[in-house]
């Protein structure tokens, strides 16, 4: 098993912070006037209900019916781990919800209900009804689940589905379409041995038999071993259905000579032996939550010729429903589905697999840090493919049509897949690209602020997030304590503490500070102090002498004093080319401010480097650069002296050809809004911009931290470019969470 990469007090901490659970819940209309109170409200909403009573089918116009999964357990099958009750199962019910949104853009909430009587249970979802656009049923234990499923889909018009049978037997199926497609086997020929008849068994085994698996090749077992006809003991009607005539009685027989093994069972099911025992080329799905039936290590240790899957993250082949929900019930609530039905499931199946063997694009290697190729460690889509949303859905939704089950179908297909693509929210992808890209540079990291807990936390969740390792530059003693006080005691033995007064570089160090201060007023006692007593100047001479591949400061002082101080160590100024450029990203959109740190008032020369350096940074977030250089004035009017600079900094850039598009002076609203571009149609920029250069570092600093407090922006930076080492400074503002995201910004970098 790999080592966790987090510990019970990190999952304790995510779940805790910034509020308790995962989710809360925004409006989307005004909600300011008494105007907007009136139409929302009474007597406004009046209207709505009226048309919604004498016409139901509106209900997906006028409320959010239409967008809207409930995802709803008791807690009786959580994960692997049992029957944890309703309260029990409430984070991994959120969990599903926020998933919903993230992969698909689907509005989700959790639902808990305190019983383990079927039919109190289908009473309470039948009420329910009205309210969602389908249900999505979750850890609900066998057999159970099977009589709530058919009840409710036979009493409700909207879509039901039980994930944990119809997900997991989605992708188990797409994943065992390509493993047999690379082991050259047929899924009519292969012998196939299922263990865990629950939930989740039974639909893998069901939708394997309806794509070609033949009855007499498949074994299934659960805790009294295989199910063979006459067997009495542990049985229910829907094992009956899968019982077979066999002498074998024992998980351990039944795998001799299976082609495959599919555990949806518990950690731990199977043995090296039963591995060894298997056919050539054998596929083995070890899908038990959080922990497999057998480890791909000890699998792989055995039979180097096995593919091998988990439901986990953190191994190659995923098979998760993660891959299936979410788009299942996009496809499905974008046609009004009243069912999701075989047709649908089999469809995303195909659509998963053939994912899979197609080629990969580079934006997609991009999110996802690596090459990934269709072949033994690649058998199945990884969930933060941007891809799926865009093409899964369609699958379905064209199968739902095409079964009669699409109350409003879908006329213009094209249309539509560029709709899912807008779905996505482009900054979670960004963030994504750029935490895979740090993770594959494995840079070791300065921290210089070792005193302060946010930066502690900041260091231990860069190390523990596998992005490579962290230093932090303080006293051991002191670092330790702040440790423990933030219940991050074990981490004080993973983190690297570098103390100035003890390191053994450190005449090195003054002797090169020495060198290039020496003229600029500072005698030896000067550079004695400032290398022993500055953590901001001892931190960029460890990065100078390569004793570090990028720092990150500027949590305790201001951003323009410690770039003063890292100055005597690097040439990060105005003068050498350095630029502060910081990224905003709001409602899935980001836009990029420069100058925020360096120039204070440049002239129309540096605006048109800041737009070169800020280019830059936005290629390296996977952004086609778009520039504006804003003012309060658009092409000319109003007049002022103050924004000639900006008219003048485009035609610097014109003169020196570059391959980005630019365009001003111009207002902002015309820069980010293409309603107001459509005013000026001689402008250049193909869209809106996602950079806007500002006039001067107030104006920067004025307009990010409006949108920050205002709008609730989230900002990176400011990114410092156009120096030549991985520097990066934080505000005094910053959480835990922002320090980590400028690491991941310097580790990208050194890559
Ligand atoms: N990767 C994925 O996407 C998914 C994985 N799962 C995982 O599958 C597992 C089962 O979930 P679910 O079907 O919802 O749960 P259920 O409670 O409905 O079913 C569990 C089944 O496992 C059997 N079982 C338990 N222990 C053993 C054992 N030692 N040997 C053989 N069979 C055993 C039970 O046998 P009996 O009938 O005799 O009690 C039962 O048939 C969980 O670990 C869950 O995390 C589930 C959904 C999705
Ligand atoms: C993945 C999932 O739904 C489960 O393990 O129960
Ligand atoms: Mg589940």
């Amino acid at each position: 098993m790999p080592k966790p990469k987090f510990t019970p007090e990190e999952a304790l901490a995510f779940h805790l912070e910034p509020t308790p659970g995962k989710f809360e819940i925004h409006a989307t209309v005004p909600m300011t006037t008494q105007r907007d109170l009136s139409l929302a409200y009474s007597p406004g909403v009046a209207v709505p209900c009226m048309a919604i009573a004498e016409n139901p089918e509106t209900a997906y116009d006028y409320t959010n019916k239409g967008n809207l999964v409930a995802v709803i357990s008791n807690g009786t099958a959580v994960l692997g781990l049992g029957n944890l009750g309703a309260l029990g199962s409430k984070p991994v019910m959120e969990g599903k919800a926020v998933l919903f949104k993230r992969f698909a853009d689907v509005n989700s909430i959790d639902i808990e209900l305190d019983t383990e009587d079927p039919d109190a249970f289908i009473n309470a979802v039948r009420l329910m009804g009205p309210t969602f656009g389908g249900i999505n049923l979750e850890d609900i234990k066998a057999p159970e689940c099977f009589i709530i499923e058919q009840r409710l889909k036979e009493e409700m018009d909207i879509p039901v589905f039980h994930d944990d049978q119809h997900g997991t037997a989605v992708i188990c199926a797409a994943g065992l379409i390509n493993a047999l497609h690379i082991s050259d086997k047929k899924i009519e020929d292969v012998k196939i041995v299922l263990n865990g008849a629950g939930a989740a068994g039974i639909a893998c085994i069901e939708l394997l038999k309806s794509m070609g698996a033949r009855h007499d090749n498949c074994i299934v077992c659960d805790t009294k071993g295989v199910i063979y006809q006459g067997r009495t003991e542990g049985m229910n009607q829907w094992k009956s259905a899968h019982a077979v005539k066999t002498e074998l009685r024992t998980l351990e027989e039944a795998m001799k000579g299976a082609d495959v093994f599919l555990g949806v069972s518990v950690k731990g099911a199977v043995t090296e032996d039963m591995v060894a025992s298997m056919a050539e080329n054998p596929v083995i799905f070890a899908m038990a939550n959080p922990d497999p039936e057998i480890t791909p290590e000890e699998a792989q240790a055995i039979r180097p010729d096995a593919i091998v899957a988990t439901g986990r993250s953190d191994y190659p082949n995923q098979v998760n429903n993660v891959l299936g929900f979410p788009y299942l019930f996009r496809g499905a609530l974008d046609v009004h589905a009243r069912a999701i039905n075989d047709e649908m499931k089999i469809a995303c199946a195909e659509a998963l697999a053939k994912l899979a063997r197609a080629d990969v694009p580079d934006e997609v290697a991009m999110a996802y840090g690596r090459k990934l190729s269709f072949g033994r460690d690649y058998i199945i889509p990884a969930p933060f493919d941007p891809r799926l949303i865009h093409t899964i859905p369609p699958a379905v939704a064209r199968a739902c049509m095409d079964t009669g089950a699409a109350r409003r179908p879908i006329v213009d297909m094209d249309a539509y897949e560029l709709a899912l693509k807008s779905r996505l929210d482009p900054t979670a992808t960004i963030l994504r690209s750029i935490n895979a890209r740090a993770r594959n540079a494995q840079a070791r990291m300065i921290f210089a602020e070792g005193d302060d807990p946010r930066v502690l936390r900041a260091a231990v969740q860069y190390q523990r997030s596998g992005l490579g390792q962290a230093i932090v530059v303080g006293r051991d003693n002191d670092v330790r304590e702040k440790l423990e006080a933030a219940g991050l005691g074990d981490a004080a033995y993973e983190l690297k503490i570098v103390n100035a007064a003890k390191t053994d570089h450190f005449a090195d160090y003054k002797s090169f500070l020495y060198s290039r201060l020496q003229r600029k007023g500072f005698d030896r006692h000067d550079i004695h102090r400032l290398a022993a007593r500055d953590r901001h100047v001892f931190a960029s001479l460890m990065l100078a002498h390569g004793h570090g591949d990028g720092l990150i400061t500027g949590a305790t002082r201001k951003s323009a004093y410690v770039l003063n101080l890292i100055n005597h160590v690097f040439d990060a100024d105005a003068h050498h080319g350095a630029v502060g450029v910081t990224a905003l990203l709001h409602k899935g959109r980001i836009v990029l401010i420069a100058d925020t740190l360096v120039h204070e008032w440049p002239d129309e020369e540096d605006l048109a480097n800041i737009a070169e350096r800020s280019a830059g940074v936005a290629r390296h977030l996977g952004l086609e650069p778009r520039v504006a250089f804003v003012s309060f004035s658009t092409f000319g009017y109003p007049r002022s002296e103050r924004a000639e600079k900006m008219l003048r900094a485009p035609q610097v850039l014109e003169k020196r050809g570059v391959d980005f598009e630019f365009e001003g002076e111009m207002t902002v609203d015309v820069a980010l809004n293409p309603t107001a571009q459509e005013n000026y149609p001689f402008q250049r920029l193909t869209g809106p911009a996602n950079i806007l250069v500002v006039p001067a570092r107030h104006s920067a600093s004025i307009s990010v931290k409006l949108m920050q407090e205002m709008a609730g922006a989230t900002v990176i930076g400011p990114i410092l470019t156009g120096v030549d080492a991985s520097i990066q400074i934080c505000s005094q503002s910053s959480t835990a969470n922002d320090i980590l995201n400028m690491a991941v910004l310097a580790a990208c970098k050194v890559e």
